[in-house]
């Protein structure tokens, strides 16, 4: 049997991956054509590459269907309850930063804080109707940080992506989303709040606590934690 590993299909982070464990004697690979999602390992017997989609990967750590998988510690927070429990930090891989952030209008000029934003929502509701629409995916990770901040009087929107382009389009009038460069809430007149920085968020090394390892694939673990020059203490 082998040792799943777990990575992202495409983009930046599958590339920064595949240089990162490069640069460790690891080549992983995509292999056949554009749209096959086969892969290669060389330089270590008994691993497998998984391609998976950054947000399933959380999923299949905790289910035990891999070993080891990449993503961002901000998805494996938001995706899994206790996520400690199912999951354990290797180490962060050094690429793929970002913050989580709550964002309002830059014309919102009284509004700076958590505790204007607490302001504001309650004087909303009794002008609009209904509470002030925050959009995001992350879902528990900004409700646990909003009830942990005491702001209550608020309504999270589904917004799987273009999340900034939500308040223009009025289907919320807050964001709570992935920031890295500020480019994107520039270009769509939002502003962080001082107090707003929910999560920092980089690529991440994980290993699964519920996928058994057999006795070969604990040779292969052990033989790979030491390759990646990862403190064996954890395993
Ligand atoms: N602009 C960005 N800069 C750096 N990292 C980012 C940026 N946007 C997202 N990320 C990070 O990349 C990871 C993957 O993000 P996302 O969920 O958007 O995946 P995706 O590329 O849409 O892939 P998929 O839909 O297949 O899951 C997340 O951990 C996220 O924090
Ligand atoms: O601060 P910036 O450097 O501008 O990056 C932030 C943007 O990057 C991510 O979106 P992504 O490109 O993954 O697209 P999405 O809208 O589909 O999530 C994130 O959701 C922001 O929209």
């Amino acid at each position: 049997m082998t040792v799943k590993l777990g990575v992202p299909s495409k983009g930046r982070l599958m590339e920064k991956t595949f240089d990162w464990f490069g640069r460790r004697g690891i080549g992983l690979r995509r292999t056949g054509s554009e749209r096959e999602y086969a892969a290669s390992v060389e330089g270590i017997d008994g691993l497998d590459l998984v391609l998976l989609s950054a947000g399933e990967i959380p999923r299949e750590l905790s289910a035990g269907r891999i070993h080891l998988g990449v993503t961002g510690n901000d998805l494996v927070q938001e995706k899994l309850a206790n996520w400690e429990q199912q999951a354990r930090v290797l180490t962060g891989l050094g690429f793929g930063e970002a913050n989580l952030i709550i964002a309002v209008p830059n014309a919102w000029v009284d509004v700076n804080t958590l505790e204007d934003l607490d302001a504001v929502s309650r004087a909303f509701r009794a002008v609009h109707g209904h509470r002030l629409r925050i959009a995001t995916k992350y879902h528990r990770l900004v409700r646990e940080f909003l009830r942990d901040q005491g702001v209550a009087d608020y309504q999270l929107v589904d917004s799987q992506g273009a999340t900034e382009g939500t308040v223009k389009n009025e289907t919320a009038e807050a964001v709570a989303d992935i920031t890295s460069t500020g480019e994107t809430l520039r270009a769509n007149h939002l502003k962080i709040l001082d107090d707003g920085l929910i999560l920092r968020s980089q690529a991440t090394l994980f290993k699964s606590r519920t996928a058994p390892l057999a006795g070969d694939e604990r040779e292969t673990m052990t033989a790979l934690i030491d390759r990646l020059e990862i403190d064996r203490e954890p395993l």
